[in-house]
């Protein structure tokens, strides 16, 4: 859509007013690397019509808080990492707990407390598949990495595709449009494997089976690694901290329409917004959107005006309802009759299609005080169910002996993957801007976050007009060379 060469100012002036529309991690990411690239001068407008954060919300049991979308972070995730050594904020790290894979009749597969024991069920139950596994992923990770070499560099990508070229080559893209079930096969792991290990991480971190692309999924299978951490306090912090950091000006309203606007050589957009004050209109020179476009997801943001005329994206995002219970688990259900006899903190689950749920786990509140530790399932404890649609009360009684709270989020997820062909654009017109095309790669806060570093780059070299600083190739060896 549009041509991106074209230039908004032909005088070399910095902008003067830049719009944010959305304020997740995406959003609020977007808004500190620009402040970071045009300086203190220009005003950074960030509009958000519900809460800073996004995806990345909390529900409130007991006086305390738990995670009920993004909850857990990579190790390797270097942007989010940045963020909160910044922000001044702590690291959580996980608390240890055994995992489970139940099939709707039995448990299994099983942790123990001994590695050793695990190491040697897994090799005798699926041969050697979960080393080529670990490897796999090891690899795409290694690969995956070079992002924050390039950006430190400065090197901005127009698209998805480019920048995924430049870290893993043509094998990135490709991953992107195949089954990850045929790129593990072809790897030599087990169907076995796949139906009993793979498919339940699938399903509790995506809710879709192993038909996704072979990228997402190993991004999936990286966040099942246990070098996992989260944000003391609640992930939502890194956004309204970043917010602060950025000296953006928060709008709590909701944009309704975006038009391009030409005067001579001048190029700006049009805002439309709704607050709770009433309606309003703003200017911008740069505008980055920073929410899913696609009409399931309900952004109520209408393209006006653009010639060739652009609209809603292609696909659809995948319903997910996370419920968070206070309750007793009913072990029963799960073959063990007496709930002190059941050691684990989370079970997933297989493909099974008599199954009403992806996962259930024991979760800890985002303030996790000094001596912390899991309830055992024979005392009320915090769940965290994922499910396809809500669940009723008899399934809710299924899983629960008893309960006293059942707090439901309904998210438009992540992208229903499949339910659309390619990946979306990264430039809309010459200085417009969308981030969450890189979800249809992989959907996690550091993806927002690499994509928001990105189009900050972009949108700088795009506005001084620095070609050289965009999609070039072999960068490895480039910056190897670079002094
Ligand atoms: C249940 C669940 C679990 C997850 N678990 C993990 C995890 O453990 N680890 C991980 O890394 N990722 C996880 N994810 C994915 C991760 O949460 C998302 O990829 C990430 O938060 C997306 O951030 P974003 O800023 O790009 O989008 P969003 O968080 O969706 O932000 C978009 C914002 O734009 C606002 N907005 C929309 N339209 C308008 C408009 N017209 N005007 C103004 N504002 C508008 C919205 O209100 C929203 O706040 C999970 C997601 C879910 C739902
Ligand atoms: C982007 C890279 C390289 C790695 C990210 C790995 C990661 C943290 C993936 C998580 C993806 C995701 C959408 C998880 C959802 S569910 C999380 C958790 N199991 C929960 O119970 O909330």
């Amino acid at each position: 859509v549009g041509n991106p060469e074209t230039p908004a100012h032909e005088d070399g002036a910095p902008p003067s007013r830049i719009a944010v529309v959305g304020a997740g991690i995406g959003g609020s990411a977007t808004a500190n690397f620009l402040r970071q690239h045009f300086g203190p001068e220009v005003q950074v407008d960030v509009f958000e019509k519900g809460e800073v954060g996004g995806r990345l919300a909390t529900v409130t049991v007991n006086h305390n808080e738990y995670e009920s979308g993004g909850s857990i972070i990579h190790s390797l995730n270097l942007h989010m990492q940045e963020f909160v050594k910044q922000l001044g904020l702590k690291y959580r790290r996980n608390v240890a707990g055994k995992t489970a894979v139940f099939n709707s009749e039995e448990v299994i597969l099983e942790e123990t407390d001994w590695y050793l024991l695990d190491l040697f069920r897994l090799w005798w139950r699926y041969g050697i598949s979960f080393i080529r596994l670990q490897m796999w992923v090891e690899e795409i990770m290694e690969k995956f990495m070079r992002i924050y070499k390039y950006q430190a560099h400065g090197y901005a990508f127009s698209s998805v595709e480019e920048l995924l070229d430049s870290l893993g080559g043509s094998g990135f893209i490709n991953m992107t449009r195949r089954p990850l079930s045929d790129s593990l096969l072809e790897l030599g792991v087990s169907q076995r494997f796949i139906d009993e290990v793979i498919a339940p991480v699938m399903r509790v971190n995506y809710g879709q089976n192993v038909s996704i692309p072979a990228f997402v999924g190993a991004v999936s299978l990286a966040g099942a690694q246990n070098n996992l951490w989260a944000v003391e306090g609640g992930n939502k912090q890194v956004c309204s901290g970043l917010l602060k950091m950025a000296n953006a000006n928060l709008l709590k309203a909701q944009v309704t329409s975006i038009s391009p606007l030409h005067s001579g050589e001048l190029l700006q957009y049009q805002l439309n917004f709704t607050a709770a004050s009433g309606v309003g209109s703003e200017l911008y020179d740069i505008v980055v959107l920073a929410t899913p476009l696609q009409a399931s997801v309900g952004s109520g943001l209408q393209f006006q005006d653009f010639a060739p005329p652009f609209d809603e994206l292609p696909g659809s995002y995948h319903g997910t309802v996370a419920t968070i219970v206070h309750g007793y688990l009913n072990t029963s259900f799960f073959g063990f009759p007496d709930p002190r006899l059941f050691p684990f903190a989370s079970v997933l689950t297989t493909e099974t299609p008599s199954l009403f749920f992806n996962s259930v786990a024991s979760v800890c509140p985002v303030n996790i005080s000094a001596g912390f530790r899991r309830k055992q399932p024979q005392e009320a404890g915090i769940y965290k169910v994922f499910s396809p649609q809500s669940l009723d009360k008899s399934q809710l009684k299924t899983l629960f002996r008893s309960y006293y709270s059942a707090q439901v989020t309904e998210w438009q997820a992540y992208p229903h993957y499949g339910s659309s062909q390619g990946l979306p654009p990264v430039e809309l017109h010459p200085n417009l801007y969308y981030l969450n095309g890189i979800e249809w790669a992989g959907s996690a806060m550091e993806m927002s976050s690499v994509a928001a570093k990105n189009i900050a780059l972009l949108a700088y070299h795009r506005w001084n007009k620095q070609t050289d600083m965009v999609d070039q190739k072999d960068l490895m060896h480039r910056i190897k060379t670079e002094l």
